[in-house]
This record gives structure tokens, sequence and C-alpha cells, in this order.
């Protein structure tokens, strides 16, 4: 400990949604926290860009400094909630590299650079935590890496984005338009400073490398996450889902795999997905978060709570600092322990991953169609689980007259592997009957 025996000190770098939220317990609460660690622990110092910048809690003026190097220098926590990748990865090197400890909520720097920052927290005995980088103030990193460490994990999947969560949420509940609701949840210290992360999925692309590297114990990045936004989710889309009992979320899947050749893998994905209203996941509204995670021995467990948004963040943060501050003064740097390589595992292209399809499309209003549509599927060995006309359809399973113009035709398949799901769509396009190919989104209906 650099401050006096009995007093650790805390830097803090960042005050923005979340920072100014932390420094506020810090203050308010310091003899609570300080009696959680079993020595006074004080914040000495708020590193920020601008001292004068309107913040969500006024930090006293003493504390502010745009020295955040100097800060970094001289305390025994650093707690880093600048976001992004500089000067946030060079500060944090620097704390770690002198046997600091650092808590961080930069999902997008860890899913980035995890690796090389573990084993320089390693090298240096140092704390290093990040509950806050993946589902907000949902505890789901540490029961991961603890008290699922005797347990063989299978498979992850949740809404971990609470901006798009938020967005699909208003959308479809109060017919809100994508840009008024992005602007809200902009508004609420959801988004990311930079907001296209959270809409074209990167921000959950990055969680979910984070959770499949501490549930696999390999060593994912971003780069191994195969990642769609919902940028392409139209009002149309949510209308039509909602017209069949769907509702359209944006999920992270981590699951491991056995590949066409028999070796073991993980697939990570990111995608707006259709759930059955009825889909535990589907009630999952505004910024909350869920993740469900399966395991060999415990089942399916499952976690849920506010995703995002300063003050939920900072109890993360503030939990993590407990824990660091605690294993600074006993001086065991023991738990949790950080993400291992003990696996191995190889990430697998989306391709090898089972999934179902939603296709909705508009086909040639005349007998013999929906016969070449189904012989498509079937060539395809992809079998259809439903379909739907939002019109009619005799029961012979032909597509009624309607008039000129072209009919929809909705149809959930079942379970496939994704390569040949995608080549099914690809061959309908071709397909002289089929007029447009208006929506492709992935289901899940096995709830
Ligand atoms: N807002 C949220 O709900 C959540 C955010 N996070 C993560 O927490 C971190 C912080 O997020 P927010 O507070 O929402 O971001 P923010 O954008 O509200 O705050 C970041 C603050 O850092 C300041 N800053 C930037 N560069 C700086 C520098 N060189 N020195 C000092 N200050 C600097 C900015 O001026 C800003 O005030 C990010 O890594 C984010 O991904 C994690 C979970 C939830
Ligand atoms: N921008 C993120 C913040 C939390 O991680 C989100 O919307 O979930
Ligand atoms: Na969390």
């Amino acid at each position: 400990m650099t401050g006096s025996q009995d007093q650790l000190t805390v830097g803090l770098l960042g005050a923005g949604s979340v920072g100014s939220q932390v420094a506020r317990t810090l203050v308010e609460e310091r003899e609570l926290i300080s009696a959680r660690v079993g020595v006074d622990v004080r914040l000495v110092g708020v590193a920020v860009r601008d001292t004068e910048a309107p913040r969500d809690w006024r930090i006293p003026g003493e504390l502010l400094t745009t020295d955040a190097e100097e800060l970094v220098d001289r305390v025994d926590v650093v707690v880093e909630l600048i976001g992004g990748m500089e000067p946030a990865a060079s500060l944090i090197t620097r704390a770690l590299s002198r046997g600091a400890a650092v808590v961080t909520g930069n999902k997008a720097l860890l899913a980035a650079r995890g690796a090389e920052l573990t084993a320089i927290a390693a090298e240096h005995g140092a704390p290093l935590l990040y509950e806050a980088s993946v589902a907000g103030a949902i505890p789901i990193l540490r029961p991961i890496q603890e008290s699922l460490s005797g347990d063989r994990i299978t498979k992850i999947m949740g809404i971990v984005n609470g901006t798009t969560n938020y967005i699909l949420d208003q959308m479809d509940s109060t017919g809100a338009s994508f840009d008024s609701a992005l602007l809200e949840a902009q508004r609420l210290g959801y988004a990311e400073a930079d907001p296209t992360a959270d809409v074209e999925g990167h921000d959950a692309a990055a969680k979910a490398a984070i959770l499949g590297n501490l549930a696999f114990h390999s060593p994912f990045t971003i780069d191994d996450v195969h990642c769609e936004g919902i940028r392409e989710v139209t009002a149309g889309d949510i209308e039509a889902a909602g017209a069949s009992g769907y509702v359209i979320k944006l999920l992270a899947i981590a699951e491991t795999r056995a590949g066409d050749d028999g070796e073991s893998g993980a697939v990570l994905r990111v995608h707006p997905t259709l759930l059955p209203r009825h889909h535990p996941l589907a009630s999952v509204r505004g910024a909350f978060n869920a993740v469900f995670v399966v395991a060999e021995n415990a089942g399916e467990l499952m976690f849920y709570g506010q995703g995002a948004g300063g003050r939920p963040t900072s109890s993360a943060v503030l939990g993590d600092l407990v824990t660091a501050a605690r294993q600074l003064r006993t001086g065991s740097v023991t738990a949790p322990a950080g993400p291992s390589a003990q696996q191995a595992l190889p990430a697998m292209s989306i391709d090898q991953a089972l999934t179902q399809y939603y296709i909705d499309m508009t086909v040639e209003d005349r007998e013999g169609v929906i016969a070449e549509i189904a012989r498509v599927f079937a060539d395809h060995h992809v079998s259809i689980e439903s379909m739907r006309q939002p019109g009619a359809v005799s029961l012979e399973g032909e597509v009624e007259a309607t008039g000129d113009d072209g009919v929809t035709v909705q149809i959930v398949t079942h379970v496939a592997q994704e390569r040949a799901q995608r080549d099914t769509v690809e061959a309908l396009r071709t397909l002289q009957v089929v007029e447009s190919i208006d929506s492709v989104i992935r289901v899940d209906v096995d709830r």
C-alpha cells in the first residue's frame, strides 16, 4: 500500500456517466466502503479532461486533476472509466506495473488486449478486476470465474447491451423511431461515447469475447465474434414479428461445438434474434440485461438486472474496488482467478452454429409456388417448422390469389447448420417465383 498502513488511496480516471457515480459513492459512503475493506479507503484524485465540465454529481474541486499519469503513480487502486483504447491501456499498464490494483469497465479494451493486460497483472501480482465490463450491475463474471469453476460451461446466451435493448423495446412497445430511442438511451447514460459500438453490435461482441474467454478458458478476442448489429432491423420487421407473436432482441451467444472434423471449438456470435413472446429473454425490457448460463452439472442459470447506466454500473465497479482493496490489504491476490487458456478452444466460424431462420418473402401469387419453395428447403436439408401467410393459404397449402401483386410468405425453419440455412436463402433468391426476400432473422424458439 502506498498510503499509510491503515489507509488505501483510490484514483479515478474519467468522471462521465459511471465515473461520477463512483466518485459520489466513494465520497458519500466512505465509512461503509472502508468498513467493508477493513481500512480507510480514500478517493484522492479524479482525472478528467475538463475540470469545469458539468457532471452528474458535483465532484469536490480539490480532487480534480488533468494529470492522469501523476494520479496513477501515487495511488493504491486505479479505477479506469475513461473507455476506449488509449490512453486507457497505457494508464492501466502503468498502474499494474507498479503493483497497483486496477478496476475497469472497459470491455472494448479487454476484448482486444485482455490477455496482455492479464499477463502484466499476473507478473506484478496486481489485481485486475472488470465485473462492470459485462452486463453492468449484474454479477456475472465472478459467478463464472468462481462459483462455476468446478463445472463445465457449455453455453452462454444473453441480452448484454442495454442501449440496443432499450431501442428495440421502445420501437416495439411505443412505436418510437430508431433515432429518437437512441437519443434517449444516450441521455440516460446507457450508450457508449460513440454509440455506433452499441448499434453495430461491437459492444455486445466485446462482451461475448470476455464471457467466452472466462467460461471456456480460451483466449478469444472480439475478432473471434461474428457480429451483426440492429441497424438493419426496421419498424416493419418489428411490426411483422409482433403480429406473429415474436419480439426482436440483440443476443450474444457463446457455445462450445464439435466441428465437422469432430474437433471441439466455440462459436461466438452477436445478432438480432426473434424470440417468442413467452421466451424468458423476451420479457427483458428497457436497458435491462439477462444472461443464461448452461453448465454440465449446474444446468441452466439465469442472471438478470440493469445492464447499463451510471448508477447501476457503479455498483459493479465498487464491488470490484472493495475486493481489490481487500486483496491489497491482506497481500493475497487470489480471487477471482484471471482468465486462463487452459482449455484453449479454437474459435469456429458461425457456419458451424446450429440456427433457426425466419424468412419473410414476397412470392408470385399463383398455383405451385409453395411446392417450389418447399423443394429448395428439402434440397438443402433444412426443414420448415411453420409457414404463415398474413392473408390466406388454401387447405392444399397453395397461396390464395389475392390480386395481381405478390403475396407475403413467412417461414420459420427447424434447427439446422447455419451454412445450410444461408445457402437455402441464397437459393430462394434465385427462384423466379420469389419476387423478394424481405427479411431474414435468426430465431430461437427453444424455450
Ligand atoms: N455507461 C454505461 O452504462 C456503462 C459503461 N461502461 C464502460 O465504462 C467506461 C466509462 O463509460 P461512461 O461513463 O458511460 O463513459 P462517458 O463517456 O460518460 O465518460 C467517460 C469520461 O472520460 C473522460 N475522459 C476521456 N478521456 C480522458 C482522459 N484522457 N483523461 C481523463 N478523462 C478522460 C470523458 O471526458 C468522459 O467524461 C467505458 O469503458 C464504458 O464502456 C461499462 C458498463 C456500463
Ligand atoms: N453501452 C453499454 C453500456 C454497458 O455496458 C450498453 O448499452 O449496454
Ligand atoms: Na457485470
